[in-house]
């Protein structure tokens, strides 16, 4: 019956190994859990997907990325085998068809995936419970089991939580990994409470993959020889069309670009892959390689989990992995096919002792923070360690992989350069060492924590903690000589000037740094205008906005994230070199006028910045340095991290977000489709709409209030915790600055095109930025989503992004006491209300003559006669208040598909409650809570804006 199965559903013969027959065998008997070590490509999945295609009911899947996820459920689909995934980024109206599916009597589903963080999440706990309950579940899975332990390189958090999950399911688990020491075995099975499992552990040897170490340093050209290298591998030296391709591992970003370009001039198609890309060009960079156009990927270690391609013949690490497991994994990649295949390090002691630092900073910060040790601790460095004496050592390469692994050490047979070449390595090992002597005799500087010289970071902007790999740094690590550096900006410019002939005299272009901050930093799309001129102007326009912002008390480090917003703004509208530079020098002179206190000081009829532009002079070393070329500890590294903005926002803990965003100004004016097309940089929301102020300022001559975001901000920390919100509104400040003005606007709202208004971002961004009908993504969950992101070790940006956030708690009490509160029934009122509506005009706002000035006054003094019972009407503020109060636990509770939507539907509401007639506080809040409860009494889950299309009937 199995191999019938085998057969007819998954289209095999045989099984692959014994072991695989083995592991099936046992699975399907559901007497024992199971427990599975095999080699990366050994067919693991098959082992519960098989079972779970033979079994009653339903085999739950846990598994760590949405990416790896969605690999295996377009698999399974292929083969007509019911399987899905519920995830943040599924469509709501498949998540809806998938939920009826498990709601009914007999599911069709076989397998359903799922990440950890969506596991403990209380939204899906409902299903969970439900199926659990009518026994409809067959199997736990816990797919790359060694993210369970907190000795795993790949330690998840949220993993820990599905040894309770397992428990309380009572079904057999099977827990599959592809790299487990004996220590993260046991702990394995410890943490998931497998009970006496059976153990399937196979040899980690793998005999088509030969291993060898390159010492950096001593080559005379390192990207010469790696080219070599892959040519041999992909067997292109004799046969230039072979089918072959090949991965080259990075840390940093910065890396991964300079090499891909390398490796393309010398002659081979290779890419670079990063979390820095675009999603949209991530994934096109990965189909172009798994397509075969492009042979080369050059990649972040956030490229390759759950990248099945049989066809890798190499893979080579540019940089040191971060630890033996993590190697084997990698490196495991290749030769999937059982062909010959080969991995290689290109090892330099630099990479060692900066990765080194990193990880013990790492691991201090962490003991600081939790103010203990923690044996885990020492694995991270123990097995950093043991990635180095693989490197280092005169032996067999596949015996130090077997050994660490538990395992006897194999019969290699030549597949390693130590055992093929034992003088070889001996000899390069020399040469290294002595070149190591001679470099630290003649190196002065000063040694510093761990022996770690800080000169070698050569500064950069962000900080660096050892979890993230993938972070794009200036000279660290990838290429660390600055003379290399230089050598490829000289090849650069002369390729250009080579272009320059043939492209009309088009001018040398050198690429940014890494550390560089600008938006679309190396876009050419201004003829003539060089990053260096960007960055400068950037410099002036921060130095602009830092001394604009510095009655907000806003930090350097924010005036510098809306600097790049304005100043890319500014670059993509300018067509020429000059009329840019106009732009910026205009926004800084308008900028530094408004800027109370400080004068422009002229030299020579022109000011500094003005002469300054004109003579391309660098950016002024003095503070902007520091934050440019100090070394920011770990702990800032989140805060530093670019963040998408727009419809969620990543990392955030805080259920209230969206109650905070509602009241946050849309971004509008000049340039607000390009905010929206494209994620910004290191801005926070409120960052971004000063920028936006910012850039509207040029078209008026308003002076914008910095101070009113912090006033929303506290708003909303209200609306929160359900205090009186107005308290900060100030009665006598009647004045609605810009930003207000045109959250008040209810134009966007009134469209009915259906196109979404000012601050909505286009669905695109939206899904870029991880809108998501669960509710915003992030690493960890909860409450304690900070801790446990600190507690991630070496997960990549990648990896950030696909994890799912377990979901906002429910209705809090203080809601549930205001929703009390509020039981004032609608009925007589509400013809009341309606009766009056048409004779009563709305409150007034005023625009001044012209629009020359943006900002309006608002008058909230009641213009039809006060209700006796209702002295002070409502304002729209308040109701807004009221409307988010109310509307937040449906939002929490999932009941809208995006936070957008409910953004939208608070101020369409907020606005309709106001709208006609004043009203008193308890009738708002009654007529709130009724009009909410109606709509969600008809409309199970908010999808789009038409779902209330019919509310303003329905309030009549
Ligand atoms: N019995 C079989 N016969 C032939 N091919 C098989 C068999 N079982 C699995 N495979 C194929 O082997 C490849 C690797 O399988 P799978 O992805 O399950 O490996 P894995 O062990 O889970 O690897 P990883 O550790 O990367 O998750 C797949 O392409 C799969 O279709
Ligand atoms: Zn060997």
């Amino acid at each position: 019956r199995l191999k019938e199965t085998l057969k007819t559903h998954f289209g095999f013969e045989n099984f692959r190994s014994k072991l695989q027959e083995d592991v099936v065998k046992a699975v399907v008997k559901r007497d024992r859990d199971v427990f599975v070590c095999m080699p990366t490509g050994a067919g693991k999945s098959l082992c519960y997907q098989l079972p779970a295609v033979l079994a009653q009911g339903i085999t739950l899947v846990v598994s760590p990325l949405i990416a790896l996820i969605q690999d295996q459920v377009d698999r399974l689909k292929s083969l007509n085998i019911p399987a899905c995934s519920i995830n943040s980024k599924l469509p709501v109206g498949e998540r809806r068809l998938i939920l009826a599916d498990l709601g009914s009597s007999s599911p069709k589903l076989k397998l359903l995936y799922i990440t950890p963080e969506m596991v403990a999440s209380p939204s899906f706990q409902p299903c969970l419970t439900g199926l659990c309950s009518r026994g409809l579940l067959s199997y736990l899975a816990v797919d790359e089991a060694h993210c369970v332990s907190q000795w795993g390189h790949d330690f998840r958090p949220d993993y820990l939580k599905l040894g309770s999950l397992r428990a309380r399911l009572g079904i057999p688990c099977l827990a599959l990994t592809a790299t487990a020491p004996k220590n993260v075995q046991d702990d394995i099975v410890k943490s998931l409470c497998l009970s006496s499992p059976l153990s399937f552990v196979s040899p980690v040897f793998r005999s088509n993959l030969h291993y060898d170490v390159i010492f950096r340093e001593i080559l005379p050209n390192p990207y010469v020889h790696l080219y070599a290298f892959i040519k041999k591998a992909l067997g292109q030296e004799n046969r230039p069309n072979s089918q072959g391709c090949g991965i080259v591992y990075c840390r940093t970003r910065e890396g991964c670009e300079s090499l891909a370009y390398q490796l393309t001039k010398l002659g081979i198609l290779a890419k670079a892959y990063h979390a820095g890309l675009k999603a949209g060009d991530r994934t096109e960079v990965q189909n172009e390689w798994m397509q075969g156009k492009v042979l080369v990927i050059v990649a972040t270690i956030s490229f390759g989990m759950g990248v099945d391609k049989a066809t890798v013949r190499f893979v080579a690490h540019w940089n040191l992995p971060k630890s033996l497991a993590s190697y084997y994994q990698e490196s495991g990649r290749a030769g999937r096919d059982g062909l010959p295949s080969w991995c290689r390090i290109y090892y330099s002691p630099k990479d060692k002792e900066q990765i080194s630092f990193l990880i013990r900073k790492e691991v201090k910060r962490r003991q600081e923070k939790r103010g203990c040790e923690k044996d885990t601790d020492r694995a991270a460095i123990t097995d950093f360690e043991a990635m180095v004496s693989f490197c280092v050592q005169e032996g067999c390469r596949h015996a130090a992989i077997s050994r660490f692994f538990g395992n006897t050490a194999p019969s290699c047979a030549g597949a390693c350069d130590f055992c093929r070449n034992p003088k070889a390595v001996r000899a390069q090992l020399e040469r290294a060492t002595a070149l190591s002597t001679t470099t630290q005799a003649q190196s002065e500087a000063p040694k510093g924590a761990f022996g770690f010289q800080p000169d070698l970071y050569e500064g950069g902007k962000k900080g660096y903690g050892f979890e993230r790999y993938d972070e794009s740094e200036s000279g660290r690590g990838e290429d660390d000589s600055t003379k290399r550096k230089k050598e490829f900006s000289e090849l650069f410019r002369k390729q250009m000037g080579l272009r320059k002939a043939g492209d009309g005299g088009r001018q040398d272009f050198v690429p940014p740094d890494a550390s560089c901050p600008l938006r679309d930093a190396s876009s050419q799309k201004v003829p003539g205008l060089t990053v260096k001129a960007r960055e400068h102007c950037l410099s002036l326009l921060q130095e602009a906005l830092y001394g604009q912002q510095r009655a907000a008390e806003t930090s350097r480090s924010d005036s510098l994230a809306a600097a790049v917003d304005v100043e890319h703004e500014v670059f993509v509208s300018s067509k020429s070199s000059n009329l840019y530079k106009a732009a910026i020098l205009k926004k800084v002179s308008e900028l530094k006028k408004t800027t109370p206190g400080v004068e422009t000081t002229k030299v020579g009829g022109e000011s500094r910045p003005e002469r300054e532009l004109r003579q391309e002079a660098p950016p002024s070393s003095s503070s902007v340095s520091e934050e440019l070329l100090g070394f920011t500890p770990a702990s800032e590294l989140y805060s530093m991290k670019r963040k998408r903005v727009g419809a969620g926002q990543r990392g955030s803990s805080d259920p209230f977000q969206a109650a905070r965003d509602l009241l946050g100004p849309p971004v509008c004016g000049p340039g607000s489709a390009e905010m929206k097309s494209t994620p910004p940089p290191p801005v926070t929301r409120g960052i971004q709409a000063r920028a936006s102020a910012v850039s509207a300022s040029s078209h008026s001559s308003s002076k914008v209030d910095w101070g009113l975001n912090r006033r929303q901000q506290k708003l909303a920390e209200a609306a929160k915790t359900s205090h009186n919100i107005s308290q900060y509104f100030p009665k006598e400040k009647q004045q609605w600055t810009l930003e207000e003005e045109e959250w008040l606007d209810p134009a966007p709202f009134h469209r009915s095109d259906g196109k979404e208004g000012g601050d909505q971002p286009s669905a695109p961004a939206a899904e870029a930025a991880g809108a998501s009908p669960m509710g915003s993504e992030g690493r960890g969950a909860g409450a304690g989503g900070g801790d446990s992101k600190a507690e991630v070790v070496m997960i990549s940006d990648d990896d950030a992004e696909e994890q799912t956030r377990a979901e906002p708690e429910s209705t809090t009490e203080q809601n549930k006491r205001e929703e009390e509160e509020a039981t004032a029934p609608l009925t007589s009122q509400t013809g009341d209300v309606e009766e009056k509506r048409d004779s009563s005009p709305p409150p007034k706002r005023s625009r001044s003559a012209g629009g020359s000035s943006r900002r309006v006054s608002f008058n909230p003094t009641p213009q039809v006669r006060a209700l006796p019972q209702e002295p002070s009407p409502v304002t729209l503020k308040e109701a807004a208040d009221v409307v988010v109060r109310y509307l937040d636990p449906f939002y929490t509770q999932g009941k809208f598909a995006s936070k957008e939507l409910f953004k939208a539907f608070a101020r369409y509401l907020s606005h309709l409650l106001t709208e006609g007639r004043s009203r008193g506080r308890s009738q708002v809040r009654a007529q709130a809570k009724a009009l909410i409860n109606s709509f969600f009494s008809r409309v199970q889950r908010c999808e789009s804006e038409a779902d209330w299309k019919d509310l303003r009937r329905a309030r009549s």
